[in-house]
């Protein structure tokens, strides 16, 4: 049994109230360890370790803070197999995947807000014929609340604390209570790397206790969260009348768009990452498998045969494809959106039923499962799933298919497969998502502005955006 702890003030503390939460391991349903469910004291107590460091942490050099977010980068590159296999252990995802993108992003994320800190700059404005300067000071926030999901979960919590810490802000940070082990493990590594006592704090618990708590803080002046569009609506009704600013990354229900001149090969084999990577859950996913009529069969069944291969393994297995679903009630709600494609008169092309590991019976296994609609606006095609489940269904036009893509509530991300450069830009400025892949997917820049449109979120993370969402800009205007 592995119990972990709170990190406050650079120290693991067991919950004020004793409070404690089973810690699950998704490939085989047992038991693993023991979480704080950390309450409004915690997180008191998370908030004043955070908020005593500050006027120190927010006068340190930015040589100083980029010494210690690369430090920290490359001491995870240096512990890369432990924290892999612990992401692997605690979220059900192939060891692979947790060694190739996981970790090696958390370490990036360290590495480039360390690199990008050193690099931003405010503006001045000159007022011509006015005899007047005005200079905008980029001051840190304060103490700021970063909340992150299940499905990537170093990649996604690192993604937040490291452009908060490069801007000079203390920070009181919670991972998912599904998969709290990396950002526990985080804690020894900030020590470590020296990173003082108090800038960053982490804990541990529930949304509705632990998160909600910091959500809640009055003096918590900024939110990042990544999560699922009915909880950012929560936090943005919670937060807004106390004026905190808030990133929202939230859900998405994202199209892959195919035409028939695109390069078919490097199409098939990146549509197989881009539906069941992850196990399909990945906000970035493309679900919603759109085909142009005239290549429609031909990839139906290429497209089948490659999902069919695809190994559904124990994750620690290094041939395994499709590794475990994060939770038993995850898999339950996954399998249940299967059902209601049935009853929708989908049909289920491959896939569909859960799979039973020998010595692992218990863990929540599910094949990759492709299902043609018979339309659009059915539910699997207009809700999240947020698991190895896609939807294919041919188009006939770039009208038709358009209206189609952008018909869903979610605005996140679109992928376009096609080699005319006229309808790649047309299509691109039409396209409602926050970021469109064409001929490629998940490929990553960490400068460019990442985040959704309409019930995809609000804000943008990401290279300078993010620095600019983690300090306040103030004008100073100079007569002379
Ligand atoms: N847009 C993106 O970048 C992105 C990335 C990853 C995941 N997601 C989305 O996240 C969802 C899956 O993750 P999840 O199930 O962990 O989401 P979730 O919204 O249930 O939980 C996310 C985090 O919010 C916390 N939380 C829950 N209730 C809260 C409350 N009342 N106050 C404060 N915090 C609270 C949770 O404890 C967790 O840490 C999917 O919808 C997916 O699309 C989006
Ligand atoms: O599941 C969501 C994935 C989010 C990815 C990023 O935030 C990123 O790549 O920066």
């Amino acid at each position: 049994m592995i119990t972990i702890k709170n990190y406050i003030k650079g120290k693991f503390q067991n919950p004020i109230q004793g409070n404690w939460l089973d810690n699950y391991n998704p490939s085989d349903g047992e038991i693993y360890g023991q979480i704080p469910n950390s309450s409004k004291e915690d997180v008191e107590s998370a908030y004043k370790s955070a908020k005593s460091a500050f006027s120190s942490w927010s006068q340190t050099t930015l040589e100083e803070r980029s010494r210690i977010l690369i430090k920290i980068s490359e001491l995870l590159e240096a512990n890369l197999d432990r924290f892999a296999e612990a992401e692997s252990k605690d979220n059900g995802k192939p060891i692979s995947l947790a060694k190739a993108i996981d970790i090696p992003r958390a370490a990036s994320n360290f590495r480039f807000f360390g690199n990008a800190i050193t690099q931003f700059a405010s503006e001045s404005h000159e007022s011509v014929g006015q005899n007047a300067i005005n200079y905008t000071l980029r001051q840190p926030i304060g103490v700021v609340g970063c909340i992150s999901p299940w499905n990537l979960p170093l990649y996604l919590f690192t993604w937040k604390i490291a452009p908060a810490l490069a801007a000079g802000n203390c920070v009181v940070a919670k991972p998912s209570e599904v998969t709290p082990m990396t950002a526990y493990l985080l804690g020894e590594i900030c020590n470590e790397a020296g990173l003082p006592e108090g800038v960053l704090n982490i804990v541990h618990g529930l949304g509705t206790t632990t998160g909600q708590a910091i959500i809640e803080h009055p003096d918590i002046k900024a939110i990042s969260f990544t999560g699922g569009t009915a909880t950012g609506a929560h936090i943005a009704r919670v937060a807004a009348p106390m004026f905190k600013k808030l990133s929202l990354e939230l859900g998405g229900k994202n199209p892959n768009i195919i035409f028939a001149d695109c390069d078919y090969e490097d199409m098939l084999n990146t549509t197989v990452r881009s539906s069941f990577a992850n196990q399909g859950q990945i906000c970035l996913c493309g679900s919603r498998i759109f085909v142009e009529a005239s290549i429609y069969d031909k990839f139906k069944k290429d497209f089948v045969e490659k999902v069919k291969a695809l190994k559904v393994g124990h994750p620690s297995e290094a041939d395994t494809n499709i590794g475990a679903l994060v939770s038993k009630s995850h898999l339950e709600k996954v399998k249940a959106y299967i059902n209601i494609a049935k009853e929708e008169k989908g049909t289920v092309l491959c896939g569909g039923n859960e799979v039973t590991i020998k010595g692992f019976e218990n863990g929540y296994y599910l094949e990759p499962t492709v299902i043609e609609v018979p339309n659009d606006d059915c539910r699997v095609n207009q809700e999240e799933i947020f698991g190895p489940v896609v939807t294919i269904m041919p188009f006939k036009s770039e009208d038709d298919v358009l209206e189609m893509a952008n018909k869903v509530k979610y605005g996140l991300s679109a992928t376009l497969w096609t080699n005319s450069l006229k309808r790649t830009m047309r299509m691109s400025n039409e396209l409602q998502a926050g970021i469109v892949w064409v001929n490629t997917w998940m490929m990553r820049d960490l400068r460019t502005p990442f985040g959704g449109v309409k019930a995809s979120g609000v804000g943008r993370e990401g290279g300078f955006e993010a620095l600019r969402f983690f300090t306040e800009a103030k004008n100073v205007c100079i007569k002379y």
